[in-house]
């Protein structure tokens, strides 16, 4: 699982918790680019892969957004927890064109027949091993096929918007969006053009 590297010597590995994701300490020697080795340590948090989409909508000028409490960033000075972002969710042992299907209609109602890969990146890679797979996809009011809200038995209550692309583009601005993701996304449909008349 773990590449060989001749620069690297990995010591011990232990598990700090495997509560609900799993969380090591890695031990390890690295040669530093003088040639020195040097012993370090870090943890290394895994959650699995993730994958996540931009529903927009031409004609309307409009894209989906999500809303939903995030406890962690509550931890980190956001006053009510509540964030803004694109439609998401952990792949599991799906493809990540299948799962995000499936989230996006889970969160938001809309069953989307095809989806566009866009590229994929690591989140936050100090520190957790995850890599997140974008897509785009087209929507319309026929594909709107329930509520949406997400798996209530899980704890997810999540509230649907369907926003203006340039207001979207002005909550970032504002600070009123300021999910990682959900700006990237919104920046590549700028960049492209996705939402101008075909
Ligand atoms: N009991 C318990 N449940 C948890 C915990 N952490 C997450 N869950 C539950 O696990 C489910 C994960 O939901 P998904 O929709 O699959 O994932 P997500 O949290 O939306 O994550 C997505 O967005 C993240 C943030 O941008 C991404 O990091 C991730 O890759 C993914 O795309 C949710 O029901 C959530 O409540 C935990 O520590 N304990
Ligand atoms: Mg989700």
């Amino acid at each position: 699982m773990i590449p060989t590297l001749a620069n690297l010597r990995i010591r011990a590995v232990e598990v700090l918790s495997r509560n609900w994701y799993l969380l090591r300490r890695v031990d390890f020697d690295y040669q530093r680019r003088d040639g020195e080795w040097q012993s370090l340590s870090r943890e290394v948090y895994d959650r699995g892969n993730g994958a996540t989409i931009l529903l927009y909508n031409r004609a309307r000028r409009t894209v989906i957004l999500t809303r939903q409490f995030r406890m962690p960033i509550l931890f980190n000075q956001h006053p009510t927890g509540m964030l803004l972002e694109s439609p998401a969710g952990l792949l599991d042992a799906d493809a990540p064109a299948d799962c995000i299907k499936r989230e996006v209609e889970e969160e938001t109602g809309y069953r989307i027949a095809a989806v566009q890969p866009i590229f994929n990146a690591y989140m936050s890679p100090g520190s957790v091993t995850e890599r997140l797979h974008f897509f785009v996809a087209e929507f319309d009011q026929a594909a709107k096929v329930s509520d949406g809200g997400g798996d209530a038995s899980e704890g997810e209550d999540i509230d649907v918007l369907e926003v203006p692309f340039e207001q979207a583009m002005a909550m970032i601005a504002s600070g009123e969006i300021a999910d990682g993701k959900t700006i990237l996304l919104l920046y590549h449909a700028a960049l492209h053009k996705l939402l101008d008349a075909a």
